[in-house]
């Protein structure tokens, strides 16, 4: 499913935190959402997902507008992956990720072989299956991170939102579930903060700054060494890692 946003604008009393941002992603890519603290990558992402209204503009979902989809139609399509969810105390895993069965089943339908299959492989993928009869609350933050990851792969989305999935993973898992995301046939929009992960997994980057799309391109075409100067506030050094032209980027402290 591609994901069509035209001159979006949200803000909140005369604050804009979302201004005038278009972007287009298409079927199958994984687009990152980079940016400094608080320029508005989660809130972009929010509207996106349609979980918020825009004051304007609009979004639509392979060509529909997503203000006229029906919430439980659009559950079905689309998965999000918060920033530090919070999960009801005593659940097991399972239960967490069983949740994301809700907007396959109706009130009548008992617990299908498909469903059980869809938590079965979510849990594989976020190598969670060992845990999956431990209670939630006694995870760590990592842990935490992938079973509310595995909630939403059991969704069977078409288009996953994921807001900055990679925060307390370790280097292996932060990897592992970005090659994921990338290799998932589903459209993929993702907030990351590490720019050179988002160079090594994303398909193209969008830049936000002040709420403001300063640029969107493939990773080599948006990493440049003055996007990094003047939005990042950093000194960088750019260089292609290999053949692919995905750029890497050598911090400079001193
Ligand atoms: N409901 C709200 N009321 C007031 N201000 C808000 C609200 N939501 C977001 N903001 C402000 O809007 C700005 C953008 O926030 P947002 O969370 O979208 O940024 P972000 O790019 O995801 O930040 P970070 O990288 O720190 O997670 C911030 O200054 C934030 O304080």
């Amino acid at each position: 499913m591609s994901v069509v946003a035209s001159n979006l604008v949200w803000g909140v009393r005369r604050k804009r935190i979302v201004s005038d941002v278009s972007l287009s992603v298409a079927q199958g890519e994984t687009l990152g959402l980079i940016g400094p603290n608080g320029s508005g990558k989660s809130s972009l992402l929010r509207l996106l997902a349609g979980l918020r209204r825009p004051q304007s503009g609009r979004v639509e979902i392979s060509g529909q507008d997503i203000s006229q989809i029906p919430r439980r139609a659009l559950a079905r399509q689309l998965a999000f992956v918060q920033q530090n969810a919070a999960t009801d105390t005593n659940v097991s895993v399972r239960d967490v990720v069983r949740l994301g069965r809700t907007p396959h089943r109706s009130a009548l339908s008992g617990w299908s072989a498909v469903d059980e299959l869809a938590v079965a492989s979510a849990l594989e993928r976020v190598d969670m299956t060992d845990r999956r009869a431990q209670p939630w609350q006694t995870l760590s933050g990592g842990e935490r991170q992938r079973v509310h990851i595995a909630r939403a792969l059991a969704q069977s989305p078409r288009v996953m939102f994921l807001d900055e999935p990679t925060n307390h993973l370790d280097i292996h898992h932060q990897i592992e579930i970005l090659r994921m995301v990338r290799d998932l046939d589903l459209t993929s929009i993702v907030a990351l903060h590490d720019l050179n992960l988002a160079a090594l997994f994303c398909d193209r980057i969008a830049v936000l700054q002040n709420g403001v799309l300063v640029a969107c391109g493939r990773p080599a075409e948006v990493l440049t060494q003055s996007l990094l100067r003047d939005i990042f506030r950093v000194q960088a050094e750019v260089n292609n890692i290999d053949q692919t032209g995905r750029p890497h980027i050598r911090f400079k402290t001193g």
